[in-house]
């Protein structure tokens, strides 16, 4: 089993600051490395503060890779988009952002068009930052016609459309999602989460470990390295 280390900060404040500079720590470490980094970072709420404050970082940003862990197939203007928030804040900064939809309506389609986009990049990841939903699912990987495909495909499939099942009544969107092979074989993977409940969630998704009803149990379990769970209340 690996180990989790849970980090625990005052307020929100505090664990943005320190989920930036952990960040900017890991992309600073890939460039020297191999002199590029390629990066998934969440969408959703959460880690809203986190990614002003590292977009602010003084990073060779031209150098940097960024793709979403996942995306709701809505136009990029609109404030579900993941990849819209990270375009706003990343291209100014002269990364390069990957969006994992661009305008299809129908996931399948959506999804096979990102994996080929993703076919052209460097794999593995050098990291992973990932939220969790309060159902439990990860990136969007939910239960639904799409689960096994999004946790058990074959490792060379990165991205894959998901409809969700039942769909969550705030975010009613057909999704793109990377799959749990390409999110786990990242070189580092960190979870950033909010609340108790949440906690609560993760402690349990990580006790029930291959056995979790929970996507983000089922992710947890299969990874090789220890991971750092950044959290406040
Ligand atoms: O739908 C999504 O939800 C999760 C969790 O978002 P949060 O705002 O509750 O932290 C997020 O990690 C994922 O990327 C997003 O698309």
């Amino acid at each position: 089993m690996i180990d989790a280390e849970w980090w625990d900060y005052e307020d929100e404040d505090e664990l943005a600051e320190a989920v930036a500079g952990d960040v900017a720590f890991l992309i600073e470490q890939a460039l020297e490395a191999r002199g590029r980094a390629f990066v998934a970072f969440p969408g959703g709420n959460t880690p809203l503060k986190a990614l002003k404050l590292l977009s602010e970082k003084k990073i060779e940003w031209a150098d940097v890779t960024i793709v979403p862990t996942d995306e709701r197939l809505v136009p990029p203007t609109d404030p579900a988009s993941n990849v819209g928030m990270l375009a706003k804040l990343f291209l100014p900064r002269k990364a390069r952002v990957v969006p994992l939809a661009t305008g299809e309506k129908d996931p399948r389609a959506a999804g096979l068009a990102a994996d080929e986009r993703l076919a052209a990049l460097a794999w593995p990841l050098d990291l992973a930052w990932l939220g969790v939903g309060a159902d439990g699912h990860v990136a969007s990987i939910f239960p639904g016609p799409d689960y096994d495909a999004a946790l058990n495909g074959p490792k060379v499939r990165r991205a894959l459309g998901v409809r969700p099942e039942p769909m969550p009544e705030d975010m009613p969107h057909a999704r793109v999602t990377l799959t749990k092979p390409a999110l786990v074989s990242a070189r580092v993977v960190t979870l950033m989460i909010t609340g108790k409940t949440k906690r609560k969630l993760v402690e349990k998704a990580l006790k029930d470990g291959a056995s979790s009803p929970m996507p983000i149990g089922r992710l947890l379990a299969d990874l090789e390295m220890d991971i750092d769970i950044h959290w406040c209340a």
